[in-house]
């Protein structure tokens, strides 16, 4: 695992982004897991003004939803991923592997976990921090749920600025730790002053299910990145 200190959140975004775009340039049908919220959001408007042309080949597959929002819900990780990376990026709808809040989630599941099973190592997997140490929906637990998955949320997922103003969100659908660890490389990127306690605790810790972001430090071609301001 690889440490990387930038200075700003900036500094962050450009050197995510422009592992996005040498990804596309080397290979056009890369595959991409894609966190949402706001730890990625510039780095994914960085994109389209690195690329050549649009990543059309270019396979997204969303990384986590909230159970309860529908595709068209403008808090959803799907509205998210539309706007900040397939309109933008110019991806064909048919290359977006996506599930819907609004679906029975259990269906969801079954449906997204045949569609990665038959897709080995995406080329590249980009998460966030969450503020209790989760990646994706993967909160911290005894075990953590090995495939794609309906989870419960905890509450400091769901005072997530996503959902917060909701109070009928109790479940998020999540990739799983194989779906993740599959990925030929895995960013987790950390930024802002909120993220202090938490980015502490995961550079002190051993690797362990409390902290699930841990787990990134045994991925054989991880990079943890991080601006000034999260220290
Ligand atoms: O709840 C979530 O939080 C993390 C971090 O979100 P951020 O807004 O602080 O970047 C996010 O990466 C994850 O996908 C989401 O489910």
């Amino acid at each position: 695992m690889q440490l990387v200190k930038l200075t700003t959140q900036e500094d962050v975004a450009a050197h995510v982004a422009q592992q996005i775009a040498d990804t596309i340039a080397r290979k056009e049908d890369a595959s991409f897991i894609l966190a949402s919220g706001g730890t990625p959001t510039k780095a994914f408007d960085m994109v389209p003004s690195m690329l050549s042309s649009p990543a059309s080949q270019a396979k997204i597959i969303k990384l986590d939803e909230w159970v309860g929002l529908s595709n068209s819900d403008k808090d959803s990780c799907e509205h998210y991923l539309t706007e900040h990376v397939v309109k933008p990026w110019g991806i064909q709808p048919e290359n977006y592997i996506a599930f819907d809040g609004g679906e029975l989630p259990e269906t969801e599941v079954e449906r997204i976990q045949e569609v990665m099973d038959s897709m080995k190592n995406p080329d590249l997997c980009i998460i966030g921090l969450g503020m209790n140490g989760h990646i994706g929906f993967i909160e911290p637990n005894d075990g953590l749920p090995v495939n794609v998955s309906k989870v419960t949320l905890h509450s400091a997922s769901k005072a997530h600025p996503m959902v917060s103003g909701k109070n009928n969100i109790e479940f998020g659908i999540s990739l799983g730790l194989q779906e993740i660890m599959s990925a030929k490389k895995v960013i987790l990127m950390v930024t802002g002053e909120h993220k202090k306690e938490i980015f502490d605790k995961l550079l002190k810790s051993n690797v362990t299910t409390s902290l699930p972001a841990s787990l990134v430090k045994i991925h054989p071609n991880a990079e943890i990145v991080y601006s000034e301001d999260v220290i």
